[in-house]
């Protein structure tokens, strides 16, 4: 998984390798500049390279060296940068100018974690200067420094923080250090094929039903189609829908694998989509805390009037909530979730046991100890109904055996890469357009 760090842990990451791994900055920008240049559009000629004061601009700078060495027409804009990669841009004709010029792609080595705004002076003119311009597509290392208009974000070894927020295209490049080295700084990750692959459970050739677990639904209406439909289609061995006549009715029809009565035998419940909010969730609650919970949508508002219901919940206990409805449970203000919601998600789970999941465009999973982001969905999948899938398809995943949080992150990463297929083909994708895929190659 990639390590995503803020500014202040970028600069801990820094000063570990630099003070712990005796690697030595050059060593850095070096491996920086080799992972750019394998990383550049080669194919144009062109390239303007704008180059910061710091180590940003080292970077910026090493890469028109390589650019050079394999005769493509570079240009830089350096007017102050002290590292060697300046003198050695110099001596071997890589020309320096003023003001930008027509060129095929423009780097952005301005500024990375070290800038702290505002930028002012000849950097504001400059930065005015590249958007007015604008001929070329702009490549920002690291971090898109202040106002730029990027076409394109390298971040160099971590995910940048301040970039979970932007639609900017980005992609992590490796700097030949191991991300187990990071972990000592931040435990927030960004979650990748690669884990979804070692958590994957294979199904062993003389499998039964009952291996997979029974899942246990309590919701009404569509909400209760799709958390129930999704349940069956994640491969729960069994899935029991607990509703009134009118949605049970319904769902013989749209999901006949599905059990329209109660049980005694089940391993998990999944608590809340369109269930109402004067059920009785504290009584399933309270006599359910040997099982494995998923607690959605009414439940959730259930609790936001009976908080004490938290206190009781257990490490297998997953809340669903997006963030009107984390407000509502933490009493934390709706934008300060919004503004910091990894503090707050924190603060929250230092009090209450269990795995949380707030929802969104960054789904932020927290466990209690480390914070897993997917953020591979997109914004055609925002509409009603999404949520209520997602328990559905955690609840199965939870029945067949998965650890809590990993049936959590396996779920939400399920859902999101289906609408990322989706959103190649479609403008808006509805909850039975995913319904449709889940399970596919
Ligand atoms: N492990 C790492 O952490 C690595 C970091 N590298 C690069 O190093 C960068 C960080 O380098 P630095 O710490 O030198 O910082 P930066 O290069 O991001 O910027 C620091 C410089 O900008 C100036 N500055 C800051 N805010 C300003 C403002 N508002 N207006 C004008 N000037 C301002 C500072 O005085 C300082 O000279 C990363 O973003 C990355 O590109 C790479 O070289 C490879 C490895
Ligand atoms: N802008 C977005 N980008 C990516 N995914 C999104 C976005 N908005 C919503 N989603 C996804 O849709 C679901 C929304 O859940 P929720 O708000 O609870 O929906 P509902 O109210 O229909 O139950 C989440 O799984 C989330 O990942």
């Amino acid at each position: 998984m990639i390590n995503v760090t803020d500014n202040i842990e970028a600069k801990k990451v820094d000063t570990l390798l630099l003070n712990e791994y005796n690697y030595t900055e050059d060593v850095l920008i070096q491996n920086a500049a080799h992972s750019l240049f394998n990383e550049i559009d080669k194919t144009v000629n062109k390239y303007i390279v704008a180059v910061g004061p710091g180590n940003n601009g080292a970077d910026g700078l090493a890469l028109a060296i390589l650019l050079h060495s394999i005769n493509k027409d570079v240009k830089i804009i350096c007017k102050k940068n002290m590292s060697i990669y300046h003198k050695i841009a110099l001596k071997i004709g890589i020309p320096s100018i003023e003001h930008v010029q027509s060129c095929d792609i423009l780097i952005d080595a301005l500024f990375g974690f070290g800038f702290s705004g505002p930028v002012q002076g000849y950097y504001k003119e400059l930065i005015d200067e590249i958007n007015e311009k604008k001929d070329y597509k702009i490549i920002s290392i690291d971090l898109n420094t202040a106002h730029i208009n990027s076409d394109c974000v390298l971040m160099l070894s971590t995910y940048k923080q301040t970039l979970l927020n932007s639609s900017i295209p980005k992609k992590v490049l490796k700097i030949g250090v191991n991300e187990k080295i990071y972990e000592c700084v931040s435990n927030k990750y960004i979650v990748d094929e690669e884990y979804i692959g070692s958590i994957k459970k294979e199904k062993n050739e003389f499998c039964n039903k009952s291996d997979f677990g029974r899942v246990k639904i309590y919701a009404k209406k569509g909400a209760a189609l799709l958390a129930s439909r999704a349940s069956v289609k994640s491969g729960s061995g069994y899935t029991y829908l607990i509703s009134d006549d009118e949605t049970r009715k319904a769902n013989l029809s749209f999901n006949p694998e599905c059990i329209n009565s109660d049980t005694t035998k089940y391993d998990v419940i999944c608590l809340g989509p369109n269930n109402g909010v004067d059920f009785d969730y504290a009584s399933i609650i309270y006599t359910n805390l040997d099982k494995k919970m998923v607690i959605d949508a009414d439940a959730l508002t259930y609790i936001s009037n009976n908080l004490e219901i938290l206190d009781s919940l257990t490490e297998d206990c997953v809340l669903t909530p997006h963030p009107l409805e984390f407000s509502r449970i933490s009493g934390y203000d709706l934008n300060e979730i919004l503004e910091k919601p990894f503090e707050k998600l924190e603060e929250f789970g230092k009090k209450y046991k269990g795995t949380i999941i707030l929802k969104g465009k960054n789904n932020i999973i927290y466990d209690g100890h480390k914070f897993y982001i997917v953020n591979i969905g997109n914004s055609k999948m925002a509409n009603a109904g999404m949520g209520d899938l997602l328990s559905g398809m955690i609840a199965s995943y939870l029945a067949q055996g998965y650890k809590t949080r990993d049936a959590v992150i396996y779920a939400t990463y399920q859902q999101a890469k289906i609408g990322r297929y989706l959103s190649e083909k479609k403008d808006t994708i509805n909850p039975t357009d995913i319904l449709s895929l889940i399970n596919n190659k």
